[in-house]
């Protein structure tokens, strides 16, 4: 058997904090009007590939599951289970959240910004309890294992979603499960760096589409018998230059 398991990667589309070039991390925005348009094209580039998921995996952020719902509703596969983790959701940007992506760029320089933005260990600060931005007191995160994050690098995030992807979701794969993952660009980087087996410094440089599935097949260990595919290549080329290039506007 050349491919036993199949994972597509979906980020949410684009968002209101998108479009506004906001810091965003936990803060639970809502897809944009063009957010809504690439999920929908998202489930028609899933029809078109003849891929079929059987289990729908999202963050516990609204955008995650808007683009879910959408998608599988285009897919006609509405129906499938789906399973909703805080393991899944976006890194935690600190007190960065809610702040302008060009505005910090402009007040603090590219080398602190790309810092903060992509280096694999620095966190932002962390975020005030009586911040607006902040979730220490909400609700959907009572439970969580250990306390609601204040801020988080690439590093923390890996550290918070790989467990999950050995305990859950490699359990679909083995079951010959299609699995979706619909998440958000930091926590899937964290994924496609352990998929990829990029380095700590290298991960700097990679940055995921909105909207764009992206399709991994699996050997038995749950790692990549070829390179990832987007399921529109040029799309995705486009959309993963505008996410580096956030902030210079
Ligand atoms: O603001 C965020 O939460 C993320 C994703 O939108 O942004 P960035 O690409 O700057 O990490």
């Amino acid at each position: 058997m050349s491919s036993p398991y199949t994972l597509i990667l979906l980020r949410h589309g684009n968002s209101d904090w998108n479009q506004k070039n906001l810091f965003t991390g936990w803060v639970d925005v809502r897809l944009s009007e063009q957010g809504v348009a690439e999920a929908h094209r998202a489930g028609e580039l899933l029809n078109e590939s003849g891929l079929f998921p059987d289990v729908q995996y999202t963050s516990l952020l609204t955008r995650a599951i808007q683009t879910a719902n959408i998608t599988l509703d285009v897919a006609d596969r509405a129906w499938i289970p789906v399973k909703r983790t805080w393991r899944l959701n976006e890194r935690h940007y600190g007190d960065l959240q809610g702040k302008d992506k060009a505005q910090t760029l402009a007040e603090y320089g590219q080398e602190q910004f790309q810092t903060w933005r992509r280096s694999f260990d620095v966190p932002p600060p962390p975020i005030a309890d009586d911040n607006e931005y902040s979730q220490a007191n909400d609700p959907r995160y009572v439970g969580i294992d250990g306390d609601v994050p204040r801020t988080e690098c690439l590093k923390d995030v890996i550290d918070r979603m790989l467990p999950y992807w050995h305990s859950d979701i490699t359990g679909d794969l083995a079951e010959g499960k299609t699995v979706l993952v619909t998440a958000h660009g930091n926590s899937l980087r964290a994924l496609v760096k352990h998929l990829d087996g990029i380095s700590d410094d290298e991960i700097a440089s990679l940055n995921i589409p909105t909207g764009i599935p992206l399709v991994y097949k699996l050997d038995e260990n749950f790692m990549p018998i070829e390179p990832a595919e987007y399921l529109d290549p040029e799309a995705a080329a486009a959309g993963a230059a505008a996410v580096a290039s956030q902030g210079k506007k």
